[in-house]
Formats: C-alpha cells, sequence, structure tokens
C-alpha cells in the first residue's frame, strides 16, 4: 500500500532543503528523499569545503598586504581538519534527526517517478499532492581518449582530499576552475590552468577577465587559452594531457600528478522518470519551469535542475517560490540582477548584464569604470598597493542601473548593493542620494555612479570623468 502526503521533495540540497523547511513550517505533511548526503553538493563538495580552503590563503594575503603585521603561515593539515568539520567529515545522520524531528518522513534513498503524483523509492511507493524536484546536477568530464588511464579529479575529490599533489592540471577557466587554482596555487601546488575560451570566465565582461588572469598570473598559476585538452595518457605516475589550440592545432602537453576538471555541470534527470510527471527537457537535460518553479500538473522544479543559474543561492530563491506557490501564496521569480562571486583573491563579482548581453537587447548604455585606489579611502587603509575595480553599466534612456561587476577585497559582500539596485530598478538619481560610511568599499559606488555622466534630474551630476578627491583623508601616500 502507499503511503500519501501533501508534497514529496526529491533530493535535499539547499534547494530541496528551503522548500521542506517551509512547507513543514507552514504544517504541510512533507516526505523527503535523499539518495546521497542531505545539504547537496554544496554542503559537502562544493561552496563550503572550497570556501573554507580558500580561506586561509587569503588571510595570510591579508597579512602580507597589511602594513604592520607579519607570519602568517599556511598549515594545509589544520585547514583540512577544518574543512572535514565543516562538511561534516560526510555525516548527514544530525539533518536526518533534524529533519524527523521537524515532522518530515525521511526517505535516505534514490527516488523516481512512475506516474502523476507516484513515486518509488526502493521498495517504498508514494503518493503525493505536489512533487518538488530538486535533484541538482552532476559534474562533467569530456569524454577525452585515455581518460581512464589519468588520475581525474572533479569537485569532489579536489574538496575531500587529505593530501595535496605536487603538479595539477585544471581544465575549464570558469568558476570552478579558477577558484580551485587559487585555492591549490596559494597552498603551493603548481598549477596549470587550460581553457577553450579566449578569456577567463568568460560569462563575465573582458574587463573582468583581464583583471582575474593577472592576479592567477601573480600567484604563478600557468594560464593557457584558447587551448582545449584533448587527450590524456598515462606515463609512470604522471598523468598527461595533450592540448589543442582552437584552429585544431597541436599546443604541447602537460604532465601533472593530477587532472582536475571545471568543465560545467549537466542537470540530473537521466532515468529518473520525469517524464511521467509531464515535465519537459531542454537541450541541455534541463527541466523546463515557469516563473513559479512550475514544471507539470503540481510538479515543480528548483535549483541546478533547472539550469537557469546553477548557484546556492538561486536554489535557495527557488525553494522560496515553489513552497509559496504550494502554500498559496505565489509571487513570480526574477533573476535580474542577482549576484554572481567567483571567490578568488582578490574576489571577484557580477550582477545584472555585460555591455554584451545589454548591446544585443538593444538598449542604450552607459558604461564607467573605477580603479578603487584612485577614487576612495578604504583600500589604502585596508591594505598597501591597493587593489580593487567597479564597473557600472547604465541604461541611458531608463536612468537605472543594468549592470555592474567588482575585483576587490570582499567583493562578494559589497557587489549586493548593486544586485538591489538592478532587481528594484532604482533610479541613479535615488542611488546618488545614498551616504556610504566612510571610509568604506561601499564609497566607491557614489564616484562610479557620478563619473556615468547620465542627465539627471537632481543638481548632484558632476562632469563626465571627474573623480573625488578624498586626498584631504587620506594620509600621504606610501612609496
Ligand atoms: C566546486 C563548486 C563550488 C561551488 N561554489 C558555489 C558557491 O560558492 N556559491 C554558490 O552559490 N554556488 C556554488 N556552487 C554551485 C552549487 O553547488 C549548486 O548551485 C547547488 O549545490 C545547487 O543546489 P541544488 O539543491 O539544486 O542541488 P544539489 O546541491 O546538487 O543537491 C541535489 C541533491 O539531490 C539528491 N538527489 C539527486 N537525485 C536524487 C533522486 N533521484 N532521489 C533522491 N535524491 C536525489 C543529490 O544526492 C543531492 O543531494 C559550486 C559548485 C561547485 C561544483
Ligand atoms: N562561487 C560560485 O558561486 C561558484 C563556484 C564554483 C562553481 N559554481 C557554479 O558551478 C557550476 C559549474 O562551474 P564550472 O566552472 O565547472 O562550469 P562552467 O560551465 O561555468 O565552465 C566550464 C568551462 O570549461 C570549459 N571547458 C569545457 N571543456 C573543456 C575542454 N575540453 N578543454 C578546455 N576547456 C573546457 C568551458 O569552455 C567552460 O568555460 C557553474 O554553474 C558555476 O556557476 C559557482
Amino acid at each position: 500500500m502507499s503511503e500519501h502526503f501533501d508534497v514529496a521533495v526529491l533530493g535535499l540540497g539547499p534547494g530541496g532543503e528551503v522548500a521542506a523547511d517551509r512547507l513543514l513550517k507552514a504544517g504541510k505533511n512533507v516526505v523527503v528523499f535523499e539518495r546521497e548526503l542531505i545539504g547537496g553538493e554544496c554542503a559537502y563538495w562544493a561552496c563550503i569545503p572550497s570556501k573554507t580552503v580558500l580561506r586561509p590563503p587569503e588571510a595570510r594575503t591579508e597579512v602580507q598586504r597589511a602594513a604592520g603585521v607579519s607570519g602568517a603561515e599556511l598549515d594545509w593539515a589544520a585547514t583540512a581538519k577544518y574543512r572535514d568539520y565543516m562538511i561534516r567529515n560526510l555525516d548527514d545522520q544530525a539533518q536526518v534527526d533534524g529533519y524527523i524531528k521537524e515532522g518530515a518522513v525521511v526517505i535516505k534513498d534514490e527516488a523516481r517517478i512512475t506516474g502523476p503524483g507516484r513515486i518509488q523509492a526502493g521498495d517504498r511507493e508514494i503518493t503525493a499532492e505536489h512533487i518538488i524536484i530538486a535533484t541538482g546536477s552532476d559534474a562533467v568530464i569530456p569524454p577525452l581518449d585515455g581518460i581512464d588511464q589519468i588520475t581525474a579529479w572533479t569537485n569532489r575529490e579536489t574538496y575531500t582530499t587529505s593530501t595535496l599533489p605536487e603538479r595539477a592540471v585544471i581544465i575549464g577557466g570558469s568558476a570552478v576552475g579558477v577558484e580551485t587554482a587559487t585555492f591549490l596555487a596559494r597552498f603551493g601546488v603548481a598549477i596549470t590552468l587550460i581553457h577553450r575560451g579566449e578569456r577567463l570566465l568568460d560569462r563575465e565582461g573582458p574587463r573582468v577577465g583581464e583583471l582575474a588572469h593577472q592576479y592567477l598570473q601573480e600567484a604563478g598559476i600557468d594560464i593557457r587559452l584558447a587551448t582545449s585538452a584533448v587527450q590524456a595518457r598515462r606515463e609512470g605516475a604522471d598523468s598527461i594531457i595533450e592540448l589543442q589550440t582552437r584552429d585544431g592545432d597541436p599546443a604541447g602537453e602537460v604532465a601533472a600528478d593530477v587532472v582536475i576538471f571545471g568543465t560545467g555541470r549537466t542537470p540530473r534527470t537521466e532515468g529518473l522518470g520525469f517524464e511521467h510527471a509531464g515535465v519537459t527537457l531542454g537541450d541541455h537535460g534541463e527541466i523546463q519551469i515557469d516563473d513559479h518553479c512550475r514544471a507539470g500538473e503540481n510538479t515543480w522544479a528548483i535549483g541546478d535542475v533547472t539550469g537557469i543559474m546553477p548557484f546556492t543561492h538561486v536554489a535557495k530563491y527557488q525553494g522560496r517560490i515553489a513552497a509559496d506557490a504550494i502554500l498559496g501564496r505565489p509571487h513570480p521569480a526574477t533573476y535580474d540582477g542577482i549576484p554572481r562571486v567567483v571567490f578568488t583573491d582578490p574576489e571577484i563579482a557580477g550582477a545584472g548584464l555585460t555591455q554584451e548581453q545589454a548591446t544585443k537587447q538593444g538598449i542604450r548604455t552607459i558604461a564607467t569604470e573605477l580603479d578603487l585606489a584612485d577614487a576612495i579611502a578604504r583600500p589604502w587603509t585596508y591594505e598597501q598597493d591597493p587593489r580593487g575595480h567597479l564597473g557600472l553599466l547604465a541604461d541611458a534612456d531608463r536612468k537605472i542601473l543594468i549592470g555592474a561587476w567588482a575585483v576587490g577585497p570582499m567583493a562578494g559582500e559589497w557587489i549586493h548593493h548593486a544586485s538591489l539596485a538592478i532587481r528594484t530598478q532604482l533610479p541613479i538619481d535615488t542611488l546618488l542620494d545614498q551616504v556610504a560610511q566612510f571610509p568604506t568599499y561601499h564609497e566607491a559606488y557614489q564616484v562610479a555612479l557620478e563619473q556615468l555622466d547620465l542627465p539627471l534630474t537632481g543638481s548632484r551630476n558632476v562632469q563626465a570623468g571627474a573623480r573625488r578627491n578624498w586626498h584631504t583623508t587620506r594620509p600621504p601616500s606610501p612609496s
């Protein structure tokens, strides 16, 4: 006999967890399925371990760059120990107990949809009024010839390893590749980063790629752009990757102890019977959803499996959207201005459109870029030889911000000012009236907005290119 529930949640990564929590709090009868660990990719193999191991090198850089403090040493054994604590030693028993305490039925097994509102997991059959699919994504490893011969890692091996290799080749110059290169290089691993695009982080604008390149190179990383991994082989203890240019010409080979793939992700949809719930898949296997995360009749999909914006914060947001729709208080999802942060050193952040995307949409734009060291005091009080850039993109007709990027210490924190402005379409006139705490990185927005040279209604606009002079409050320039 099958058991019946109000809602079944398939997959308890960040998306599924938020949806389940919200529904349980609202008094719904909820069953949750998880085939691995409650918390999903993010909690054990992705966001949490990667940000945990990136922090000690960042702290060391801070010590090296701040005047009057010295002596920071990295300790891999202690870092790995703290990382293991942060990933709960790959044990989710406390999470299972927590959900049971909250009133959920927890089934630690793979769920398959067998018909509308019907789910099978092992020998259990469940029916549910609503199904939320939150099954996430898997790492993609390109099918290179000889791949079976080499030591190939994805994020899973990389972020659970107890020993570090001496040399690693990283394939892919997007978020995973760039963060992983930063982490390992700072811990002394010799890194070659292979990227088939013309610039790193090529979903962002060219300046972001340029700055990322500069900082990664300064960290000692050997970066090969416009280059693809085409073949793999083993020679003794070495894993060898053969390379090719974009035109198909040989581009040499690289030998390493391990080859790490940061070559994208694919939605987990195969063989899970989603077609029985009337779900439609897109060209990349992603589940198609509407503004309320509806994927079919009483069927919802959230997180990486939708392929919309594969970030934890987006999975969590969609978890709220789907749960609220089920609870009869629907509000549509909007994805404008959601932040994108790459936790390198310094951090790289973006929100909204790039110039290229805006141009494709036919928007008349005005853009500006600010070198923070020329414009505000905080970079100087923060570190010697200060780093930091902010770029803004405005819609010249609507006089609102439509895009922003930032590269600098804690850029992942201060990008949220732009994110909110873009999401809420705050008039630039209003933004110009904001008063930021002195001395903070936030002050850069004021200067950059004034540089935009938009004809505004208020009297706050200044001449194009004018720079706020903060020198009256700045100490003499360090030589
Ligand atoms: C190295 C790395 C670093 C990252 N860092 C960040 C970051 O700093 N910030 C950020 O926002 N994003 C980051 N991401 C992306 C982030 O990890 C994902 O966007 C996020 O995990 C997606 O959440 P989700 O709930 O959709 O899926 P997942 O976290 O993948 O969880 C899905 C869950 O569903 C379970 N499951 C799958 N199929 C079934 C089934 N049939 N039955 C039962 N259970 C099932 C899986 O076991 C899994 O636990 C990173 C990704 C990587 C690879
Ligand atoms: N801080 C964060 O929020 C964070 C951190 C890491 C990952 N993530 C998310 O996780 C997901 C996966 O990230 P990712 O970096 O693996 O994927 P991605 O899809 O963003 O990038 C993969 C890159 O690998 C390149 N590539 C693929 N095959 C190649 C080959 N054979 N040779 C050379 N280059 C090749 C592609 O051109 C592409 O640029 C992304 O959606 C990302 O947003 C987020």
